[in-house]
């Protein structure tokens, strides 16, 4: 049997494997030890941030248009010069190998193979260099942590992205230092202090330089001491700017000050985000917070959106709200969790076409018309 149903194409082939956010990182936990599974799934604080991340998206409703023929989609969208085949993203998540041995690997592998583009972290278990050798050809932009005892370690990092053939710098501003996380402490658990997240910087010749031994104790403490950068401020971004030929994008914006700010001094895009609740809790849901941002920086850089996406119909709000594109975390390293790179390519398959369908059960043909569908905000 044939058929270009989506939906009906799915039963039958993928029918083992958990479908939805909730069932998947209900097959991590049975999985992972409860260190590495508080670490991945919890935020900061009383957690109610991370809560209103997913809640709010309810608050928001399609209201769909019929018939207007939508036999044919093209999710194509051009951001800062490259032609992706859709607006999807794997944000930034770093220690993979917490989730699963093969880490980012897995999941750059299997992004490059449904068109994701792959936002490497600074502290990934594997290197820039390592992760350009397996994912040859496939758009890979590279996240960076500001180092603050040693900016040569930033511009190094970022040098090595673009002789990878990375196509842009994503420079995280919301963690100036890790936010609280109760889960954590309870479990004693700190990822960077048992040695996981080193592949950037054990592969770094000014980071590796820079230390009096080589011992894991030296480099892990070396670690925790540059990506700790609460002095990070706008002249260091000029600074940034300096070393790289690359578009910069700051990810963490809420505010729509900051947002103008950010087109301002010249950046390139900027990635609406709260870091899925981990930094301050009881800051605003991401998707309330976009809305402003949009209208101030009406329509002069790319803004790309993450936190509390779990499913196609949410990054088409996100879309329709105004986002240029999306970003997609936990769910992705859930699929890692539970099933390695076949795990994360089930997530994003699944993903991409709900996302497909959701469109063109809304009405609209392409990402202009998504841009333009109405939303009903409670
Ligand atoms: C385990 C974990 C590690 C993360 N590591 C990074 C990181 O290294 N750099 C970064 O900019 N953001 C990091 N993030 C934040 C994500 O990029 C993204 O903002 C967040 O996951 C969005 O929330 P959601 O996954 O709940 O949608 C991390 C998130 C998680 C869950
Ligand atoms: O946990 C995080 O959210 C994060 O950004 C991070 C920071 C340092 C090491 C690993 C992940």
């Amino acid at each position: 049997m044939s058929t270009n149903d989506l939906l009906l194409k799915n039963i039958g082939a993928n029918s083992h494997y958990p479908i939805n956010f909730a069932e998947l990182e209900e097959g991590a936990k049975q999985i992972l030890e409860p260190g590495p599974f508080g670490y991945i799934r919890s935020s900061a604080g009383g957690e109610e941030t991370y809560r209103k991340n997913t809640e709010s998206f309810f608050k928001y409703s399609i209201i769909p248009r019929f018939l207007t023929d939508v036999s044919t989609l093209n999710t194509e969208v051009t951001i800062l010069g490259h032609t992706y085949p859709h607006p999807l993203l794997i944000a930034p998540v770093g220690v993979n190998k917490i989730a699963h041995e093969d880490g980012e690997l897995a999941v750059s592998k299997a992004a490059a193979k449904f068109g994701f583009s792959y936002i490497q972290s600074t502290v990934s278990s594997y290197s820039i260099e390592e992760i350009a050798a397996e994912t040859n050809g496939s758009s890979k932009w590279f996240q960076l942590y500001w180092s603050s005892q040693n900016k040569e370690v930033s511009f190094s990092m970022v040098k090595r992205a673009e002789a990878a053939g990375y196509e842009a710098i994503v420079l995280t501003i919301d963690t100036t230092m890790l936010g609280w996380r109760e889960e954590d402490i309870r479990n004693q658990y700190s990822p960077l202090k048992r040695g996981f997240g080193q592949g950037n910087y054990a592969s770094d010749p000014v980071f590796m330089a820079s230390l009096s031994d080589h011992s894991q104790e030296t480099i892990v403490n070396n670690i925790l001491e540059n990506i700790y950068h609460p002095t990070l401020n706008w002249i260091n971004i000029s600074e940034l700017r300096k070393h790289t030929t690359l578009p910069i994008l700051i990810k963490g914006i809420l505010h729509p000050e900051d947002a103008k700010l950010a087109v301002e001094k010249g950046m390139d895009g900027i990635i609406v985000s709260n870091h899925g609740g981990r930094q301050l809790d009881g800051v605003i849901a991401s998707i309330d917070a976009l809305p402003e941002v949009i209208r101030v920086v009406n329509g002069r850089i790319p803004v790309l959106f993450d936190s509390g996406i779990r499913r196609g119909s949410d990054a088409v709000k996100a879309l329709a709200l105004g986002a240029t594109a999306v970003c997609i975390g936990r769910p992705v390293i859930w699929g890692l969790a539970t099933g390695g790179q076949i795990g994360v390519e089930r997530v994003l398959e699944n993903f991409l076409q709900e996302f497909r369908v959701s469109i063109s059960l809304s009405g609209a043909r392409n990402l202009e018309e998504v841009k333009n569908l109405q939303l009903l905000k409670d």
